[in-house]
């Protein structure tokens, strides 16, 4: 009761957005910590897409309109665009160190411009191509083993492996089929495990006082898996240092060798003892992002086989039934993208951005949001919106089919990566990964549902952990085209 409470009076007076009183927020308190995107969708019907809601400590605006966003993200972009460190997030300087919960000060703008320049530039994502065809290719000998086997195809936890293997190949060229395959496995489990635990709501977050306590234990377990894959990391970096040392020179432009390359000019552009937990960062951020992405999307087209079918021609004619489909190939395929789009508007892996905080009194449209107050724009609201999109709740492709939205933060009835400065810096990667991991999953395989399900029957609940992931993880069996 405290989590949503505390304050709630106090914050009445001030000239805030307005928000349910003490007795609705009670009885949306469960609804609340298990789908906050559709109790706050619900709620913000009542009071209006600028709305106060009392979590704990935080008091916190949520935004659901477009409107609304452009207040945030645009006009209000500079004083909106700080984070409130969440515990998870906090641990053994964790918060520090990486790009997404810095204040935007010179070292965040320092570690932008590095993911820009020299992580996800198009040159950059050019030169690791054949990494991404390699992965996706292993994904489908996993399928085609499946196939064979007659066993249904676990779709998130065989994407998750396929995102860490392009992740780690381009980051440390670790290769979990080579020498390296222990530390790749165990990488693999603590990545997993941290995007669980970060993923938990935790009390402590709104209500500080009972921080000490721990109650729930998330404190504890993310620290140690964030401690461990931090070693894990770091030993990698101490034997690239040692090798370096010892041929003088190695052929290293895999992203660690960047980044130390960058934290030894001596610029302090990078900290050397931040690059683990950078590294960590872009690991868990963007695996469980695109897993979601290709999941829901693949949820979606089994729900819809017609839609699969359609996919699947569109493929055909443009790749052509022998050949694999390769990135040069994405855009020409316009109903794949229209696909990719409508999964982003139904089910954005990260429905209320990462959470924003204003460091001094905000104007949003008359309203008054004071000083450290934490602030939520409601994507998923925005994406089900039934004056923005007809059938908002269908899953309908040729929506986007000769539309010109796009998912770059330009328009903003769609965006899945944010807007603003801290718009999605991996944008550019998960924008090849996806698509090529779906296209190659719907091109070399036909599928269906596993036994006992149809696509009337099957489950289609969200739930809201690290990401916005299906409630029933997805399993469907491919049948060889
Ligand atoms: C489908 C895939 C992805 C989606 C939907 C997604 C979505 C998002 C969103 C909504 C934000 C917050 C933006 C805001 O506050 O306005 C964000 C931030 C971020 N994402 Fe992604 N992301 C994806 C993939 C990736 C990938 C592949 C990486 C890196 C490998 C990545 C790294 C980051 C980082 C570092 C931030 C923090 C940026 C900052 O605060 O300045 N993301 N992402």
């Amino acid at each position: 009761l405290l989590f949503i409470i505390r304050n709630h009076s106090r914050t009445r007076a001030r000239n805030l957005p307005p928000g349910p009183s003490f007795m609705t927020a009670i009885r949306n308190l469960f609804y609340l910590s298990s789908r906050p995107h559709k109790c706050l969708a619900q709620l913000a019907n009542i009071y209006g897409p600028a709305m106060t809601i009392q979590l704990g400590y935080v008091t916190t605006v949520v935004v659901s309109s477009v409107s609304m966003a452009k207040e945030v993200l645009l006009r209000n972009d500079a004083s909106c665009s700080y984070r409130n460190p969440l515990i998870s997030f906090s641990v053994l300087g964790h918060n520090e160190a990486t790009v997404a919960f810095l204040p935007p000060n010179s070292y965040w703008r320092n570690l932008r411009k590095i993911c820009k320049s020299q992580i996800f530039a198009g040159s950059k994502l050019d030169a690791t191509r054949g990494l991404r065809r390699k992965v996706v290719q292993q994904l489908l000998s996993h399928v085609q083993g499946c196939c064979e086997a007659g066993v249904p195809v676990k779709i998130g936890e065989a994407v998750f492996t396929t995102s860490l293997n392009y992740l780690s190949n381009a980051f440390f060229s670790m290769d979990s089929a080579d020498r390296c395959a222990d530390t790749a496995r165990e990488l693999r489990k603590l990545v997993w495990g941290v995007a669980e635990v970060v993923g938990k709501p935790n009390f402590a977050d709104y209500f500080p006082p009972i921080k000490f306590l721990d109650l729930q234990g998330i404190e504890r377990r993310t620290t140690k898996l964030v401690g461990q894959a931090i070693r894990i990391i770091d030993a990698m970096i101490t034997r690239r240092l040692q090798s370096r040392e010892e041929v003088g020179y190695v052929e290293d432009d895999d992203v660690l060798g960047v980044l130390l390359n960058i934290s030894q000019d001596n610029s302090g552009e990078l900290k050397r003892s931040h690059i683990p937990h950078l590294l960590l960062e872009l690991l868990v951020g963007g695996t469980d992002t695109t897993t979601v992405t290709v999941e829901w999307a693949m949820a979606e087209l089994l729900h819809r086989p017609k839609k699969l079918k359609k996919a699947q021609i569109e493929l055909e004619e443009v790749v052509g039934k022998a050949n694999p489909i390769e990135e040069d190939d994405i855009a020409r395929l316009p109903y794949l993208q229209a696909i990719v789009k409508e999964t982003f508007r139904m089910h954005p892996p990260v429905p209320f951005l990462v959470p924003r905080k204003v460091i001094v009194d905000v104007e949003l449209s008359g309203f008054v949001v004071p000083k450290n107050t934490q602030v939520l724009v409601n994507i998923w609201a925005i994406g089900r919106d039934e004056s923005l999109w007809k059938n908002a709740n269908v899953f309908e492709p040729e929506r986007f089919m000769g539309s010109h939205i796009d998912i770059k933060g330009r328009d903003f009835e769609l965006i899945p990566f944010g807007a603003g400065r801290r718009i999605c810096p991996g944008l550019p990667a998960a924008h090849r990964m996806v698509h090529l991991t779906l296209g190659a999953l719907i091109h070399s395989f036909d599928w269906k549902l596993d036994k006992g399900i149809t696509p009337e029957s099957m489950s289609m609940v969200d739930k809201l952990g690290f990401t916005l992931r299906k409630a029933q993880f997805l399993q469907a069996v491919p049948i060889q085209i």
